[in-house]
């Protein structure tokens, strides 16, 4: 595309801007946590938020929270009466997390769980309208068939990160085992029928994914 540069700054000079719970977040995120750069970001953020406002879910699961962003964003999109929960098995940025979803004002729509996704999906009893799939990249198809039964029938995924910085076109056998993790998620659900998606290359690549 010509002029990306500057198209990226008409994009934002014309879109809403950040939150300013948000941009604390970011920035105290930077300041003060590993690896800043898993964090979703405005753009990113605003996009979750206005499905959320689109599709209307009483109950989302995402995992991965890390220090909060997406999941702030998404809630700050429900409706009355409903809920997300959000994983992460690191529980050092719980309480990071925990903050500035009282920030926010949130603590009646976000209920932040420490584990391993894998070891909690199981237990949770709920059924899900939306799964923000952010946590380890080699993992997403485990992710995928522990929730799928958990989704209805018009249920949504949104895979985050589904084209891992361009990795995903290096489809060789000592590729990493989060690139291989990202590119078979990728195969699978396009060649799975009892799904419709599109990946968006927003950021760092979205699969947006509809259970038919
Ligand atoms: C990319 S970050 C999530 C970013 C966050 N969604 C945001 O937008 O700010 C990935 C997170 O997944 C967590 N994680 C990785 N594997 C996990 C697992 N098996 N279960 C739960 N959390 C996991 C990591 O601890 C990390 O905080």
């Amino acid at each position: 595309m010509k002029n990306t540069a500057k198209l990226n700054e008409y994009v934002k000079n014309h879109s809403t801007e950040e939150d300013k719970v948000l941009q604390e977040l970011d920035r105290a995120t930077h300041l003060h946590v590993l690896r800043a750069r898993m964090l979703s970001g405005h753009e990113q953020g605003m996009l979750l938020y206005l499905l959320v406002r689109m599709l209307k879910p009483q109950r989302i699961l995402e995992l991965g929270t890390y220090t909060g962003y997406s999941a702030i964003s998404m809630a700050k999109g429900l409706d009355d009466g409903a809920k997300l929960i959000s994983i992460d098995k690191n529980d050092e940025l719980l309480p990071f997390a925990q903050e500035f979803v009282r920030k926010a004002h949130l603590e009646d729509k976000i209920e932040l769980l420490s584990g391993d996704a894998k070891n909690l999906i199981p237990s949770l009893n709920d059924t899900f309208d939306l799964v923000f799939l952010d946590a380890h990249k080699a993992e997403y198809i485990d992710y995928y068939n522990l929730v799928f039964d958990k989704i209805p029938s018009g249920g949504f995924i949104l895979a985050d990160n589904v084209l891992w910085d361009s990795k995903v076109l290096e489809d060789t056998p000592d590729s990493d085992a989060q690139t291989q993790g990202i590119i078979a998620f990728n195969k699978l659900i396009k060649k799975n029928n009892r799904v419709e998606n599109l990946i968006l290359p927003i950021r760092d690549g979205i699969n947006i994914i509809r259970k038919k």
